[in-house]
Formats: structure tokens, C-alpha cells, sequence
């Protein structure tokens, strides 16, 4: 940098003589009637301009030298950072981080490339001119001076709203990005459940944010305008609009006049609107990207610190004082419920329509949280738990059978994706599923989006040796056999309760209650927990049910 300056100062020398040479010529040539000493000015003028050519050509190796070793060890420290930031995140995609990442690096080297040539040498033929202007007429260099420093000071003084704006651009950027490639990557996901208008939204929303961001960033850019009114335009015309009185009283000859002019129009002007043009927005977008490549490193972009998460050891249950409304003022659903499911318990759960049985599913795998209470896997609170470890330990299928456009093998495999054919012959035989394989034609068969021919009863079982499958200790069915007739689904919940393992199940029949280990009844008040039989004996509810399912 020290070299680059140096050269610099060599460079900028034209700028700083021009004006001077110039007067010299027309004051003491052209004007004094000896056209040759003009000529032997401009002729010093011409080598001053050779000289700053030799300048130019210097600078060139030390700006690579420069700019290189910067990217290098950019490069390195960014891909360092986002390689670790990614390997504490499971399944995070660290190819697509660090090439997302050195791209932005790239930038930052062609970025600084151009600002240590193009606007380094602009603002140094601004000085030099300022200089050279001062040098040549002490009066003119502070009229001229005065409305430069304002316009800088103003400039200046909106820089940091802009550079924060511009920030916000760019975060709005990645965020498009980031909602995009969630969507690309789930879009099989996206379909099969129908959620194509919420993914698009999502990324309405990111680009509207964007757009916003943008007309902001426009805005504080007006700012241009006045700066370059009081930086560029004022001075020459305070210029020309003194010269005639000055010139008149003696107090600057036509050669000063000319020389001003040439060191506004090729040396303080050119510096100026680079500065606020290209100059701003190219400071803008380094001081922006180098900042988000500073807070990449510094693992300081992530809006909380990352709390290390758990796994759970052991897989008992327990729901405490459990209160969960779906709205603030809502009635709650489930009112200080308790509840221990010790490891390896086939537990059913009934009760009436509406009592909650869905929901304290939905609070039992923590996809809601309750607003009192809480629930431990394994003694573990559940927004404890390392996500991706809680849903591959958790199995949820409801009633509606998530079956996507892809082979039968691939549905099958959805939750266990190296699973053995060994493993996947008996998930499907466990579930009788075979002569639904048979009817497609084996495991390679297409299932078209929707399910195509698929019955209901059809989805579930696929859904089930889907479960079945998984190495999940926990499997919860939420009435995810209500297609399938008796024997069907007596054989798949017997099938699911011989795995090692919780089940649990929101019963369809009455014979999924008399097949389970314990019965928990919700009735909106006070849940039961019991056998089968303790229940019929003591809750008429429970008997009630017991009666409707059997008619
Ligand atoms: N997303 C939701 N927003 C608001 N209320 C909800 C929501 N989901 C369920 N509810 C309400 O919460 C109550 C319990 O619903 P839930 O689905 O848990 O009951 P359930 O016992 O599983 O019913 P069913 O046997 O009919 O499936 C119901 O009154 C229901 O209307």
C-alpha cells in the first residue's frame, strides 16, 4: 500500500502541474507575445504527463500485489468459517455455502481491484488539483475549497445510512436466495402436500422485502444531487462568475483563470462525481460485503448464539402440567395434562371428537409448543433436543397419507433412505403389503403425484412400512389406519408393537384400545389413564365409546 501511494504521487503530478504549466504558458507566452515560450511550457506540460504515465505503469504490480493476498487469505478464512458454521449444522449443504461464499470473495477482489485503480487515481488527481489550485492562487484554492469540503462533509455524513441500506439489500438478497433453495430442495415435499401458493408466497415475501430495500437504498442516494452540485458545479461557476472582477483588480491574470478551470474540469471534477457515483456505490458494496464476510468469520451474523443442542439417551416420555391453547383466548385443548409414557409402552389413545388427541400428538413430537408445562424425551425438554434428532426419533403419520410422485421404493424409504431390500421385504410383509407391490410391479414401480391408482387404504399401509421401517423408537399413529379394514390394521398395529420401541396410537376402533398396553381417555377435562378393562369399569365415557364402536 505504501508503494502504491508512492507511485500514486507520481502519477497524480500532471494534476497537479497542469493548471500551473498552463498559466505559465498563456501568461508568459501566448498572451506576452512569444508563442515559443508558451509552446516550451506546454512542452513541460507534455513530459509532466509522460512522467505520470511511468507512474501508471508502475502501480500495476504492486495493485496485483496488493489485491492477491488479500483474496488469498480471505478465501481461506471464509471457507474455514462457513465449513465449521456447517458442520454443526446436520444436513447442512457446505458445497453450495463455500462456493456462495468465495463467490462474494470474488467479488470483494474485483471490487477492490477497481478502487484502488480507478477511484484511488481519481481522488488523487483531486487532491493534486486542490493542491495545484492553492499553489497557483492562495484565493482562488479556499473560494473553491469551501463548497468541496461541504459537499464531502454531506457525503460523508450519509455515507453510514447508505452503507446500512445497502446492507439490508443484500441480506434481502441471500434471503431470497435461501427461501428459493429450501423450496428447489423440498419441491417434491411442496407438491405432494399441496403447499405450492405457501411456497411461493415465501418467496413473495422475501422478494417484496428486497424490492422495499431497494427503493430505501434509491432514496438515500438522492444525496448525490446536492453533493455534486456543491462539489462539482458551484465552484466553477463561483470560478467564473469572480474572474472577470478578479482578474480586473489584478488579483489574477487570464493564464490563473485558465489554469483554475483546467484544475476543476480535469482534476477536482472527475474525482468528485467518481466519488459519488461509481466511486459510492463500489466503496458501498465492498464496506457491505467485506462486513458480511467479517460477520461470516466471526460467526456474529447469527441472530442468536448457538446453544448446543442434546440428543436423548432413553426415549421415556413425560408430559408436565401440560396447558395448550391453539390462540390466547381459545379455551385450552389440553389443561394441565400429565402424563409418563416409559420407554417401550403400546399406549392407545381415545375419546370423543374435538377432545384433543390430535393435538397432544402434535405437542407429544414438539411440533407445537404448549404454553404452560412442557414435555421431556428422555428426560431431555424437548425444544432442548437437537431437531433433526428429535423428528428421526419421533415418527408421526397421520391420517392422511403422505405418499409423493416417485418409486414405491423411494416412498417406502422416505425416513430410512439406506435401507436394505432385506430390511424393505419385511417392513412390506409385515405390513401385508405385498400384493399392493405386486399390483404396481415391484419396487421400481412410478407412483404419479396424488397417488394415481392407490387406494386410501393402500396409501396408509405404505405409510405404515414406511414407519415400520424407520429406525424412529417412537412411532405415534394418528388414526393412520382409518382406511384399512380390521384385520389389516389389527396386523400392522401388531407389527408396529412388535419393534422395539413406543407406539402410540390414536385409536379408530376399539380394537386398537383392547390390543394396547395402557389407554389414556381424553374427555376435555380429565384425562384416564388405565387398561382396557380398568376403564370400562371405571369411566362411563369410556363405556359409552366402547358401546358406539362395537354397534
Ligand atoms: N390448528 C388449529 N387451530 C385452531 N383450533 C384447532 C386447530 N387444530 C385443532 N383445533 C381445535 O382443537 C380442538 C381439538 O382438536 P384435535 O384435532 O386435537 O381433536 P381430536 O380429538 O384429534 O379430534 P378428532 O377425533 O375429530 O380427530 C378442536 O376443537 C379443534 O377444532
Amino acid at each position: 500500500m505504501r508503494r502504491l501511494a508512492a507511485w500514486s504521487v507520481l502519477e497524480s503530478l500532471p494534476a497537479f502541474a497542469s493548471g500551473f504549466l498552463l498559466a505559465q504558458a498563456i501568461d508568459r507566452g501566448f498572451l506576452a507575445g512569444e508563442p515559443l515560450v508558451g509552446l516550451w511550457w506546454l512542452a513541460a506540460l507534455a513530459a509532466v504527463y509522460a512522467l505520470g504515465a511511468v507512474g501508471t505503469r508502475q502501480i500495476y504490480p504492486w495493485l496485483a500485489a496488493t489485491v492477491e493476498p488479500l483474496r488469498d487469505s480471505l478465501v481461506a478464512d471464509v471457507a474455514a468459517a462457513a465449513l465449521n458454521r456447517m458442520a454443526d449444522q446436520a444436513g447442512g449443504t457446505a458445497g453450495a455455502g463455500v462456493s456462495q461464499l468465495t463467490e462474494q470473495v470474488e467479488a470483494v477482489r474485483a471490487l477492490l481491484g477497481t478502487a484502488l485503480r480507478n477511484v484511488r487515481q481519481l481522488l488523487a488527481a483531486g487532491l493534486a488539483a486542490l493542491l495545484g489550485l492553492t499553489l497557483l492562487s492562495p484565493l482562488l484554492g479556499l473560494v473553491i475549497f469551501l463548497p468541496v469540503a461541504l459537499a464531502l462533509t454531506l457525503f460523508a455524513a450519509f455515507l453510514g445510512v447508505q452503507v446500512r441500506r445497502y446492507r439490508a439489500v443484500v441480506r434481502h438478497a441471500e434471503r431470497i436466495g435461501e427461501s428459493a433453495t429450501a423450496i428447489v430442495q423440498g419441491v417434491r415435499d411442496v407438491v405432494a402436500c399441496a403447499a405450492e401458493d405457501r411456497a411461493a408466497r415465501t418467496v413473495a415475501e422475501a422478494i417484496d422485502a428486497q424490492a422495499e430495500a431497494l427503493r430505501s437504498f434509491a432514496r438515500s442516494r438522492l444525496v448525490r444531487l446536492p453533493v455534486l452540485a456543491l462539489g462539482v458545479h458551484l465552484p466553477l461557476l463561483v470560478l467564473l462568475a469572480l474572474a472577470p472582477y478578479l482578474t480586473e483588480h489584478g488579483q489574477l491574470t487570464a493564464g490563473q483563470v485558465a489554469g483554475g478551470i483546467s484544475y476543476l474540469i480535469t482534476g477536482l471534477q472527475p474525482g468528485i462525481i467518481l466519488l459519488v457515483d461509481a466511486g459510492g456505490t463500489l466503496l458501498l458494496s465492498l464496506a457491505v460485503i467485506l462486513g458480511r464476510l467479517a460477520e461470516i468469520c466471526t460467526g456474529s451474523d447469527r441472530t442468536s448464539p448457538a446453544t448446543p443442542k442434546s440428543v436423548a439417551t432413553s426415549y421415556d416420555i413425560e408430559a408436565d402440567h401440560v396447558t395448550f391453547a391453539y390462540a390466547p383466548e381459545a379455551e385450552p385443548v389440553l389443561a394441565d395434562l400429565s402424563l409418563h409414557i416409559p420407554e417401550g409402552t403400546h399406549l392407545a389413545v381415545v375419546g370423543p371428537s374435538g377432545t384433543g388427541k390430535s393435538t397432544l400428538a402434535n405437542v407429544l413430537t414438539g411440533l407445537v409448543q404448549p404454553q404452560r408445562g412442557g414435555v421431556t424425551l428422555g428426560k431431555v425438554p424437548l425444544p432442548g433436543l437437537d431437531t433433526a434428532h428429535l423428528r428421526s426419533a419421533i415418527t408421526l403419520i397421520p391420517q392422511e397419507s403422505y405418499v409423493f410422485a416417485g418409486t414405491l421404493h423411494e416412498n417406502l424409504t422416505y425416513l430410512r433412505p439406506h435401507a436394505t431390500t432385506a430390511q424393505v421385504d419385511e417392513a412390506v410383509d409385515a405390513m401385508g403389503l405385498t400384493p399392493t407391490m405386486s399390483r404396481l410391479g415391484g419396487y421400481d414401480a412410478d407412483i404419479p403425484p396424488g397417488g394415481g391408482t392407490l387406494s386410501h387404504g393402500e396409501r396408509q399401509l405404505i405409510t405404515l412400512a414406511r414407519a415400520y421401517l424407520s429406525a424412529a423408537p417412537v412411532i405415534i399413529l394418528d388414526e393412520a389406519t382409518s382406511h384399512l379394514h380390521p384385520a389389516a390394521e389389527a396386523r400392522a398395529e401388531q407389527a408396529l408393537a412388535g419393534r422395539e420401541g413406543t407406539l402410540i396410537v390414536i385409536a379408530h376402533r376399539i380394537s386398537s384400545a383392547q390390543r394396547a398396553h395402557q389407554v389414556l381417555l381424553l374427555d376435555g377435562s380429565s384425562p384416564l389413564l388405565g387398561t382396557h378393562h380398568t376403564l370400562l369399569d371405571l369411566s362411563p365415557l369410556y363405556a359409552e365409546l366402547v358401546g358406539h364402536w362395537q354397534r
